[in-house]
């Protein structure tokens, strides 16, 4: 994979959410390749993204939700009503790309997405790695954490029950949920691509078992985050959300924007600041 830095277009609307925007910052982190720009942009745009290449440093991508049918309330003196508004930390998976930007992911986060590749086992025995890194940076148990199987649409099917599906070289379901209990997160498995019977990224069932749209993730999330009883810190600029270093590269993205070939601009100047 060719590396570039890229912001999401769908970023623009963060610079302008709505005065009365709560906005949760979610972290979706991972090995490289398993797809956190595909799920990521799956749940923004609506469809897969087909041409990636390797993030570097960070792209942030937020959609505004409902849940449940519902604007969400705040209790406030002014009674005034709030959305929610999920925004997707997609980070890289390269060590080398991580480096500079490592600190300001794990500042004022609400959620933690674990992405692994269902038919990739390293990307699996890599997990304990991310959640040591997330404890490193003092990110607690208590917050929202969800563990996310990824290309369940490449898993090979079998007629013998899905849940114990036993081929060489893929995650089963019932290893993920092991693990998933023992760290105190939810599973779910799907693909950014699409899923056999389910079309884009959502609700077939390969080899008879369940698997869950990326909406369906995402949302079960926003609902999470929705009913936290003591949530962490909140944001209502997007500056207090993204911090100094997510403005600067912001403000990089938009100076750049227009430029033909930014990506090599952008990395330089990433380069650049890694350095000094
Ligand atoms: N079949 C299939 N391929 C996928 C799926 N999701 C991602 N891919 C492919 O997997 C490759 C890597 O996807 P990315 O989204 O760039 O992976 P990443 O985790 O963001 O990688 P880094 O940015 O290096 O951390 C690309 O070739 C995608 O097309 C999926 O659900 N199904």
């Amino acid at each position: 994979m060719e590396s570039s830095l890229e912001f999401s277009n769908s970023f623009t609307s963060v610079s302008s959410p709505s005065a009365r925007c709560r906005i949760f910052k979610i972290i979706v982190i991972g090995d490289s390749g398993v797809g956190k720009t595909c799920l990521t942009y799956r749940f923004c745009a609506g469809e897969f993204l087909d041409r990636t290449e390797a993030t570097i440093g960070v792209d942030f991508r937020e959609r505004l939700v409902e849940v449940e049918g519902e604007k969400i309330k705040e209790d406030r003196e002014d009674g005034g009503e709030r959305t929610q508004e999920l925004q997707l930390w997609d980070t890289a998976g390269q060590e080398r790309f991580r480096k500079s930007m490592v600190q300001q992911y794990y500042r004022n986060v609400h959620a933690v997405l674990f992405i692994y590749d269902v038919t990739r086992p390293d990307s699996f025995r890599g997990l304990p790695a991310w959640i040591e890194e997330c404890r490193r940076y003092s990110l607690g148990q208590e917050l929202t954490r969800f563990l996310v199987g990824n290309k369940s649409d490449l898993r090979d099917t079998c007629s013998c029950d899905p849940r114990s599906i036993k081929v060489e070289g893929q995650v089963t379901r019932d290893q993920a949920q092991k693990f998933a209990v023992a760290h105190g997160m939810i599973l779910f498995e799907t693909s950014a691509k699409s899923l056999p019977g389910g079309g884009g990224g959502g609700g077939g069932e390969p080899g008879g078992g369940h698997q869950d749209s990326v909406e369906d993730v995402f949302m079960a999330l926003a609902s999470r985050l929705k009913r936290q009883t003591r949530p962490p810190p909140r944001f209502s600029t997007t500056q207090e959300c993204l911090g100094p270093i997510g403005v600067l590269y912001r403000d990089i993205f938009f100076q750049t924007a227009s430029q033909e070939e930014p990506s090599e601009r952008l990395l330089d100047m990433h380069l650049l600041r890694e350095a000094g």
